[in-house]
């Protein structure tokens, strides 16, 4: 169970999480002002390690921490609330994420569905968080499963193409 901790001083949830059994603690690098010491209580607790960035953090400023990490969580919404639009603006993030790291589990999250999903995928993106789109749908089966098929398929791609 990857927890996505969208919380203020990270560093307090680490031990009960564990102690409730995630399997992976994603924190935000805006909420931390010691990333890698974080990074390494989180490993210590025997979970895997995410890293989530808002829209208006950098991948830049994720980049010294990506290749310690096993996810990078790029919000194509500001953190809050679903049923936002989704900002086609931050693929280049994932994009340049997936050129530097061909192993590292990319995720999205933010207006992601049938309309968009396209993007994500063929930018990198592998992990994907859909809520409005598969909730009001008529049919979210069908709607989880488009959205698993174009992943699969452009990893497929990649994976041909090197
Ligand atoms: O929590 C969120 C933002 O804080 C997410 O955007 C939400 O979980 C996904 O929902 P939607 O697909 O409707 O954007």
């Amino acid at each position: 169970m990857d927890m996505h901790m969208m919380v203020s001083r990270p560093e307090q949830w680490v031990k009960p999480m564990a102690a409730a059994g995630a399997s992976q603690y994603t924190f935000h690098l805006e909420a931390t002002t010691n990333p890698g010491n974080l990074i390494k209580e989180i490993r210590e607790s025997n979970m895997k390690v995410g890293i989530a960035i808002k829209p208006g953090t950098t991948v830049e400023e994720l980049a010294p921490w990506a290749g310690q990490v096993d996810m990078a969580l790029v919000m194509t919404v500001e953190p809050g609330f679903g049923g936002q639009k989704f900002m086609d603006d931050m693929m280049p993030k994932v994009s340049w994420l997936r050129s530097q790291f061909p192993s590292l589990d990319i995720e999205v999250d933010g207006g992601v569905g049938p309309n968009s999903i396209h993007r994500c995928a063929e930018a990198g993106a592998n992990m994907i968080v859909s809520g409005s789109a598969v909730v009001s749908s008529e049919d979210p089966r069908s709607v989880i499963a488009l959205l698993k098929n174009v992943v699969m398929e452009a990893i497929q791609k990649r994976s041909l193409d090197r």
